[in-house]
């Protein structure tokens, strides 16, 4: 478990983390979600050790990281999957970080073998692709077997197998019991790997919630209908629905749910083609959400 209370880091007059508590869970994933800037890695860092929190606690299994014994036994990370030395091989970096963490050497070949890295296990770091590199990343992390882990955007660069791969692997470490956090910006990803969401924006919490629970209180239920022949849309209106008209003939009908949009089909003889009720995605709430907290934003395209 993590526990943050009134964590703040502050760089000079910047608040990359302002007052945030918040208790990150076993057994589940979490998604740990905010726009660019927000404060995610400094949160992340600041909970390793690798930052001091200008005010607040992070505790890991109720310590601070420097107060655990063995620390990779506590909390595994995958921060940055290009920081290792280029020309080490990946089992070296491996073998490397257990000796200097007195972790057995027996964990580097299993953690190998679990993150399909044993056949290139032999091959330069510097040499792996981008979605190697993260599996050793991950490989890193899981080396002390720890009951908490921590993952800074583990899917960057993975193609869509290895990006399937760990989906799993992230719900497979949470069945065991295990506390998982993982930030990433691939919100339809998180949509399917998270239980949990923790949502920041400028440094601050914006939501502690399930993800189920996120999607239903927030997202907006529309209906996609398509009618044959003109005037439906009239029809709807009358009935006291909304509705957007698109070129492509579809209708986006809020106000009314799909039953009685059937209801009124039936009533006035029109055939529809296509009858479909539609949930908002994580990414079009999130983007809602966060829409006031956002670093940088572009000007509208031309
Ligand atoms: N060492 C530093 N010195 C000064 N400002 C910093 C430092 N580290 C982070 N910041 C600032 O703190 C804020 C939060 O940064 P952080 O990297 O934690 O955000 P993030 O949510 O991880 O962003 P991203 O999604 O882009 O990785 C940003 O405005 C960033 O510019």
């Amino acid at each position: 478990m993590i526990e943050l209370r009134g964590l703040t880091k502050r760089f000079g007059d910047a608040t990359a983390v302002d007052d945030l508590t918040c208790t990150f869970r076993p057994g589940v994933v979490t998604g740990f979600l905010g726009p660019n800037g927000a404060g995610k890695t400094t949160t992340m860092l600041m909970t390793l050790g690798l930052q001091r929190p200008t005010a607040g606690t992070a505790h890991v299994d109720g310590r601070r990281y420097r107060d655990l014994p063995v620390p990779m036994r506590e909390v595994g990370a995958l921060l940055d999957a290009r920081a290792v030395h280029a020309s080490r091989s990946g089992r070296n970096h491996l073998l490397a970080l257990a000796l200097s963490n007195g972790l057995p050497r027996r964990r580097v070949g299993e953690v190998l073998e679990l993150v399909g890295l044993a056949a290139v296990a032999s091959k330069a770091a510097g040499t792996y692709s981008l979605g190697m590199s993260q599996r050793l990343g991950i490989a890193g992390a899981l080396l002390g077997d720890p009951p908490v882990l921590l993952f800074d955007e583990p899917v960057n660069g993975l193609d869509p197998s290895g990006i399937a791969w760990v989906r799993t692997l992230m719900r497979d470490l949470a069945a065991e019991g295990r506390t998982v956090v993982v930030s990433s910006h691939l919100m339809s990803e998180m949509e399917q790997t998270a239980d949990h969401l923790v949502v920041i924006g400028k440094g601050r919490l914006i939501a502690d919630t399930s993800l189920a629970g996120f999607l239903a209180e927030r997202s907006s239920s529309e209906v996609l209908v398509r009618a044959a022949g003109a005037g439906f849309a009239d029809t709807l209106r009358a009935a006291g629905a909304t509705v957007a008209e698109h070129v492509s003939g579809e209708l986006l009908v809020t106000g009314i749910d799909a039953y009685a949009v059937g209801k009124l089909a039936l009533a006035s003889g029109t055939v529809l083609t296509e009858l479909a009720p539609r949930r908002s995605s994580l990414e079009e709430v999130f983007m809602a959400m966060t829409a006031e907290s956002v670093e940088f934003s572009g000007g509208a395209s031309r």
